[in-house]
């Protein structure tokens, strides 16, 4: 089994993978974002650093859902952090549409996209976490990531209106949207049981 969630900076993917990795037992995924090369210098100079940033993320990501893939054959279920198909279809896209990555790159992007998502094998459960934007700006604070304090609010809205295009028409498994303005799964056990049970609904269809 194999559950990834999805879902703007900040919504809370990270905090529920690892909850969700504790309940189940099954193996956590996490960004490459502690030891990622660029991501500081990509927020200081998007253009500069937005093909080199697209391009490591592509291909940790990739290296991820082969290591999955392993998991899987051998029954193991696994929660994942966020997407290889979200570095295509929401931030480099955003990218580009924003002028901040080129024609050429974003073609050379998407032909490397390409090539590696015949071999990707989709979740068995997408579940996007879906946040408005001062929920997201609140938890950003609170993260407190130094390189993420200068986040635009515009970039923000705009990765929010990829994920409602892409989410809205995402057909390849079974997808669960939850929205979580007013969850909070780090102080309420009992939020976190609701998007238990909806998992738990919508994969085995128990309650
Ligand atoms: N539903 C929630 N309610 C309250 N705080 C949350 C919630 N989800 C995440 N947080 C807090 O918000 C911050 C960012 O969450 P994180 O899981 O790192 O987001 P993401 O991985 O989506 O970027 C963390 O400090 C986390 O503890
Ligand atoms: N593909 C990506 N392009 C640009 N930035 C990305 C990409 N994937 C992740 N990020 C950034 C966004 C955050 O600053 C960090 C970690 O993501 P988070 O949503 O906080 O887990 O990396």
């Amino acid at each position: 089994m194999h559950i990834a969630i999805v879902g703007n900076i900040g919504a809370g993917k990270t905090t529920l993978a690892n909850k969700l990795a504790h309940h189940f037992n099954w193996e956590v995924f996490l960004e490459d974002v502690d030891h990622n090369p660029y991501l500081k210098d990509f927020y200081d100079d998007m253009p500069r650093w937005a093909f080199h940033l697209q391009v490591y993320f592509l291909n940790s990501r990739f290296r991820q859902t082969q290591h999955i893939k392993k998991l899987q054959s051998a029954s193991k279920g696994v929660i994942q952090d966020r997407t290889i198909y979200e570095d295509a279809h929401i931030f480099a896209a955003n990218l580009h549409e924003s002028g901040l990555m080129s024609d050429r790159d974003h073609q050379n992007y998407l032909a490397l996209f390409e090539s590696m998502i015949s071999m990707v094998d989709a979740p068995d459960l997408l579940l996007y976490l879906k946040a408005d934007l001062p929920k997201l700006i609140q938890q950003i604070e609170k993260r407190n990531r130094d390189y993420e304090n200068n986040i635009k609010i515009e970039y923000l809205k705009n990765l929010n209106e990829h994920y409602e295009r892409w989410i809205s028409n995402y057909k390849y498994g079974k997808l669960l949207i939850v929205d979580v303005n007013n969850l909070d799964y780090v102080n309420n056990p009992e939020d976190l049981g609701v998007i238990i049970d909806k998992i738990n609904s919508t994969l085995f269809g128990l309650f």
